[in-house]
């Protein structure tokens, strides 16, 4: 029988004390508990994604804030650790070895390291192995970070193809409005398109330890959805969340998945990676990707933007500048420049080159 494979957001809220910001054994217990008899299922491969490390460092170090990055960084390096150390006790009861992983932003655009993830991580499934993952903080500059661990939860469901997303907080959904100052915010039980509305409704983070609130949550919910995973936002604190959810009964926000969607390759192209470069397309060749399943040609390239090598991820534009999907480039922007300044007739001799393969296009 196939295994339902979850992976299940921890987030700091879930793992905190809201007055002091720091570990709460009580939180935790409470997350262990929700967690467990998943855990002792074989039928179920569970994942982590868990926040907590900065939260962690800040009381081994006996800091009240950390605002800048550094003092971010630091606290998560010190705070890791003891955030696996606490996970490894929680589970050892459960005779379940734990296994650390840490992400960047860069891991997951980068292919081959993406693969290699994904392979060490079906690995440490197949020998019942708790994979834990969070942001690898202390490497992770500016640019290149996650900032919230909802959006690296969402891809990790992505790169293994999991059937459910579960983002556990502090409160059991998305409400019509931010309940702290919406008191009339009802929670809403299922929404199946995530559109300009919904987004409306999202707020930031409901404490100081939380990232980006609602809205991170949404976004993450989008991406999972797009690439057909269940997503979930439910409390950490209400009694058997996680089994009664996985029983069918109906918890939290329940984000229905797109039936149609696209592959796990396309999914990374859409949502992993970051462009760098962009080509604007004339109408005909808008058409030809769009509507007819067809591979980027050389003629329909209107103008390029940017300096990228062959195989880099670009963005597609329509002539009016509108969003048409990513690709992967077959040549350089140097060569594309180059071909498409030459006299049209010398462009349309001989074999027309394909720029990007229709296999390497993902339309949004
Ligand atoms: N529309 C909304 N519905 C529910 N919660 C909301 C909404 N807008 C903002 N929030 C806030 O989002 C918070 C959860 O996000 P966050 O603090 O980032 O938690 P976590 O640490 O679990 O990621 C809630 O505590 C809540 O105050
Ligand atoms: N990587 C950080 C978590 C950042 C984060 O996304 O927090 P949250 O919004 O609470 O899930 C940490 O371990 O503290």
């Amino acid at each position: 029988m196939q295994k339902t494979r979850i992976v299940v957001k921890v987030g700091s809220s879930s793992l905190t004390d809201p007055s002091t910001g720091l570990l709460s054994s009580e939180k935790i217990h409470t997350m262990s508990d929700q967690l467990a008899p998943l855990l002792q299922n074989p039928m179920y491969e569970v994942i982590i994604v868990s926040s907590g490390a900065i939260a962690a460092g800040r009381g081994k170090l006996g800091w009240q804030t950390t605002r800048t990055l550094p003092e971010k960084q630091a606290a998560s390096a010190v705070g890791q650790s003891l955030l696996i150390d606490m996970y490894q006790r929680e589970f050892a009861v459960l005779q379940r070895v734990v296994a650390q992983i840490l992400l960047t932003r860069a891991d997951i655009e980068d292919r081959r390291r993406y693969v290699n993830i994904r392979n060490t991580m079906e690995t440490l499934l197949h020998a019942r192995v708790l994979p834990i993952v969070n942001e690898n903080d202390t490497v992770a500059v500016s640019e290149i970070r996650f900032g919230d661990n909802d959006s690296l939860a969402a891809l990790v469901a992505i790169l293994l193809s999991a059937q459910y997303l579960v983002l556990l907080t502090d409160i059991d959904g998305l409400y019509t409005g931010d309940p702290r100052v919406d008191l009339d915010a009802k929670r809403i039980a299922k929404i199946e398109k995530i559109d300009d509305h919904i987004r409306s409704l999202a707020g930031d983070e409901g404490s100081a330890v939380g990232t980006g609130g609602m809205r991170t949550k949404l976004r993450a919910a989008e991406m999972a959805m797009d690439s057909g995973i269940e997503v979930v936002i439910a409390a950490t604190h209400e009694t058997n969340v996680l089994s009664r959810l996985l029983a069918g009964e109906q918890v939290g926000t329940h984000f229905i998945s797109s039936k149609d969607h696209r592959s796990a390759r396309k999914s990374w192209l859409i949502h992993g990676t970051r462009s760098s470069g962009r080509l604007c397309i004339d109408e005909g060749a808008s058409i030809a990707i769009q509507t007819q399943g067809r591979s980027l040609l050389l003629p329909g390239i209107l103008q390029v933007e940017g300096k990228f090598q062959e195989g880099a991820i670009v963005d597609l534009v329509d002539v009016h500048g509108g969003a048409i999907g990513k690709g992967i480039v077959s040549m350089s922007s140097f060569d594309l420049q180059y071909l498409i300044k030459k006299d049209a007739n010398i462009r349309h001799l001989g074999d027309l080159p394909e720029v990007i393969h229709r296999n390497d296009l993902a339309l949004l």
